[in-house]
Formats: C-alpha cells, structure tokens, sequence
C-alpha cells in the first residue's frame, strides 16, 4: 500500500521512521484518542455486527491528510477481528484486480481501499454488486465466446478512505452506510498523543514540550509524531535525550516549524496571494504554478488548514488572505480589504 502526503512537507521517512510509525499506530479504539463522536458510533456499529454475526456496512472515512483514516480502518479490522486487506484506488487498474481481491476475502473481512476517489470507472462498476449484493459479474473469453459468470463472495466490509470525498460519484457514496468525518486535533489531544509516543519510543518528555509540538502540528498526529521523532533527534544530539521546552523550540524552528505550526509551504502560499496577488481573490491553479506545487496538493494537504485556522478563504472568485494572514506574515492589511476578512482560526490561539 503507498502512503501519500507523509508531512506538510517538512520532514521525510526512512526505513526506520517507517517502522517506528507502525509502532506508534494505536491498534484499538482505546488507544486511538480523539475523534470522540466517530470512535463512539463506529464502536456501537462494531458491537452490533459482532452481536448479529453479520459483516459490518462498509464505511467511509474521509477528511486531510494524517488524522487517523488508516489507523481507524485497522482498529475496525482488530475490533471485528477480521481480516484485512488493503490495497489503493490507482493500484487497481483492471477488475480482475479487484476480483482477485474480493474472491479471497472470509467472511466479515475488511477490504480497505485508500484514495478510494482514484478509481478506475470500470473497476468502480464492478464494486457497486460486489457491495451491495457480494457479487460480482465477471466476463470470460472476448468475441463471440464471451460470456459472464456470476461469482459470489463472502460477506465483506469495504473500508473507503479518502481525503477527497467531494471527487466520489454519487452512486459508489450511495453504497457506503457509514460515513465518518474526521477532523482536525486540539492542542490538548495531540499533547496525549506526543506523550504516548514518547513513551512507545522510550524517550522522557516535558509536559510543556509535549504541548510545544502538540500545538505546532497542523492538527494532525502523523505531523505531531514526525515532529517528535525529530525533535528526538535533537535531543538526542544537542541536549541530554530529555526532550525539554527549550529543545522542542530549537528542532521546530530548525525545521522551520513557526509558532503557529505553520511550514513553509503553508507560508509561501499566504505570501504567494498576500504580496504577488494583493491578497487575492486568486485562482488555485495560479497559486500552485506561484508556489512550485501541485494545485492537488495544495487543496488536498495545505488548504484545509489554512482555511480551518482562518488564514485564507475560499471565494467564487478564487482564494483570499484574511487579516490573520496579514497578521501572521507581519504585514499591513491595506485599508480597503479590511471588513471583508474571514473569523480567526481558534484551534490553537
Ligand atoms: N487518534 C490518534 N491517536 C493516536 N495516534 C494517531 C491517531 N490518529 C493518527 N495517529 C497517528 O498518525 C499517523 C497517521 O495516521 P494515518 O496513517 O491513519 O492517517 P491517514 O488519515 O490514513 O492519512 P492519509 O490520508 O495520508 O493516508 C499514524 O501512524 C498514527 O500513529
Ligand atoms: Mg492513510
């Protein structure tokens, strides 16, 4: 399985930080903090399943980058103790490579699909019997030969991922009776989260250090653990393997972390339409080509951030910085633009 949009862009994984994310990775709903709402629904779901010994409705997760969608399918998996197999939507390029899939699950085993708004038309054809009836159709021979033969499937639970869910077609939505949102970590949360990790890695902490990268992390544990691992780092090297305040701040402004969590990317795209388009409205695609990113990325893993802590706007007319932004940057918010400007992010002030 690939594992996209690993950090805001601020840090990479080797082999052994991708073994220290699995180690890290909560593997029930008790240890997966946060998300109250969806954990608490999902476990009555879970539990009702179980009692009736039928295989859970499939379930959609969506929501950015790094807030728990893998590590929420795997914990259904083990709370179901099912199976579970996992591939990806642009993995599956022909339906006979879902029809290899499928015709392997057990009953009430899981098939995760991650970047489930990536799938090829023809396959996604394919899941909607396979989902709704556990069947699939599939054509033998081509010409005058072909002839299609009706192959039944166990029970199964189809776990959807994806970070874009407004991309899926209304039919394959349609198919899942469950849909969760997840969302955005408070500081608080992903200060129980840094502490947890610390002690997975073995690693003392302080209780305002833990707090220093909790609140610095985009809202996002992948981020916060990233951050902590290098900060780890540092302490490691520069001070005496305790993670301090004082060691926290000096990694997170090494890795140009600023106060806010802000990288730089997130700060390049608020400079990009503060002082190249007088603080917009701009087009996405402009502020990509300005940035030297992907559009996609930036309206998958940056944006949503931005606009949660009210730093930019989505408008019809484009993209707009906010007087927070303006702020943030240290400019001067020119007098005629004010008034127009969105609320200010609360999460972490
Ligand atoms: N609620 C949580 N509690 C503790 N750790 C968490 C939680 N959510 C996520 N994590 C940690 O963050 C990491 C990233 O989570 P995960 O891979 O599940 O995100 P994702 O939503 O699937 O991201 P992507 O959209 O990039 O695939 C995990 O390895 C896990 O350690
Ligand atoms: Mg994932």
């Amino acid at each position: 399985m690939r594992e996209q949009y690993l950090t805001g862009g601020n840090t990479h994984m080797d082999a052994t930080d991708k073994d220290i994310d699995k180690a890290l990775r909560p593997l029930s709903f008790s240890d997966f903090a946060g998300q109250d709402k969806v954990v608490e629904n999902l476990k009555v779901f879970v539990g009702a399943a179980r009692q009736r010994g039928e295989a859970l409705d499939h379930v959609l997760l969506h929501g950015p980058p790094g807030l728990g969608k893998t590590t929420l399918s795997h914990i259904i998996a083990n709370e179901l103790q099912a199976g579970i197999k996992m591939t990806s939507g642009p993995v599956l390029d022909k339906p006979s490579d879902l029809a290899g899939l499928l015709t392997n699950l057990e009953p009430h085993d899981v098939l995760f699909i991650d970047e489930i708004h990536r799938l090829n038309p023809v396959v996604e054809e394919y899941l909607y019997s396979a989902m709704e009836d556990y069947r699939i159709d599939i054509m033998l021979d081509s010409g005058p030969n072909a002839r299609s033969v009706q192959i039944s499937l166990s029970p199964f639970t189809l776990i959807g991922a994806t970070t874009r869910s407004g991309m899926l077609t209304s039919p394959l939505r349609a198919r899942f009776g469950i849909s969760a949102r997840l969302e955005y970590y408070d500081a608080a949360l992903l200060t129980s989260i840094v502490n947890r990790s610390a002690e997975i890695l073995g690693t003392p902490i302080h209780e305002d250090a833990a707090f220093e990268i909790a609140r610095r992390s985009r809202g996002t544990p992948r981020i916060a653990n990233n951050l902590l691992r290098r900060t780890r780092d540092f302490a490691q090297i520069k001070g005496t393997g305790t993670i301090t305040q004082e060691i926290a701040q000096f990694a997170l402004s090494a890795l140009d972390v600023d106060a806010r969590g802000l990288d730089d990317m997130d700060k390049r795209i608020l400079s990009t339409i503060i002082d190249k388009f007088k603080g917009g409205p701009v087009g996405l695609s402009t502020i990509a080509t300005a940035c030297g990113e992907e559009a996609e990325t930036i309206e998958e893993v940056y944006e949503p951030f931005l606009i949660q802590e009210g730093y930019i706007k989505r408008t019809s007319r484009g993209r707009e910085a906010t007087e927070h932004a303006y702020q943030h940057l240290g400019r001067l918010m020119p007098q005629h633009l004010r008034g127009n400007s969105g609320t200010t992010g609360e999460l972490f002030s």
